[in-house]
């Protein structure tokens, strides 16, 4: 089985009747989604706070409820994919470009669980280009503030045009030798004006999940 499902699917396990659960964004979050969806259709009672118009799209199809984020104050279960995660449960995200919904929805989680394959599995955060969520305004002089912070920011464009986000912004993937201090990077980034969100997500996941070629999916607890 494909590793990404096995640890996409392996989460549902967490989810329980009653529950309201972040649903994700890329293609491992969406092997949940799609499990989620047959468990919903199967009788169970859940409703989904979706990470991206992508997901949401998607659960809608699968035919979960929707609430709004607006209509939250709390989620049980949010479940995500990840770009690379740390044995210390650090990680980088928004490399499918919505790290802002998603941190948003994780933030107000009970529980953050995270799915990846073993590639995701690194030593240390920064080999993945970190992606930084910035306004369109005065995007040039946001990104040269970014990259005094030891790193080479590139504008994320899609079909030779800059790539848009959810929430209409910009997005730079910051090329880093290697991110030494997650939790200094996050706050350094978020100090620009001009950075909506960055995708270091530290002191937020509580569960790993990695899809193991040999055997079940492999659970790390934090
Ligand atoms: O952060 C994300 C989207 O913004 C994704 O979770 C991350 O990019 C991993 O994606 P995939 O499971 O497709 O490898």
């Amino acid at each position: 089985m494909d590793l990404k499902r096995k640890a996409g699917e392996k989460v549902a396990e967490y989810v329980e009747d009653g529950m309201i659960v972040g649903l994700g964004t890329g293609s491992t979050a969406y092997w949940a989604t799609m499990k989620l969806g047959e468990l919903v259709a199967n009788g169970m009672k859940i409703k989904g706070v979706p990470t991206s118009k992508s997901t949401e799209e998607l659960a809608r199809k699968l035919g979960i409820p929707i609430l709004e984020m607006s209509e939250v104050t709390q989620i049980d279960i949010a479940i995500d994919g990840a770009d690379e995660a740390t044995a210390d449960f650090s990680l980088i995200k928004g490399g499918g470009g919505a790290l802002l919904r998603e941190k948003m929805i994780a933030s107000i989680a009970k529980q953050f669980i995270v799915v990846i394959d073993p590639s995701k599995f690194v030593k240390r955060l920064g080999q993945f280009p970190l992606p930084v969520e910035i306004v369109k305004f005065g995007w040039e002089l946001t990104s040269s503030q970014v990259s005094s912070l030891g790193c080479k920011p590139v504008l994320r464009q899609e079909d030779q045009v800059p790539f848009i986000t959810d929430n209409e912004n910009y997005i730079v993937d910051c090329y880093f030798d290697s991110i030494m201090d997650p939790t200094s990077m996050r706050t350094a980034l978020n100090s620009i004006p001009g950075v909506v969100e960055n995708g270091l997500f530290v002191d937020m996941a509580d569960v790993i999940i990695i899809g193991r070629e040999n055997g079940p999916a492999e659970v790390l607890s934090d």
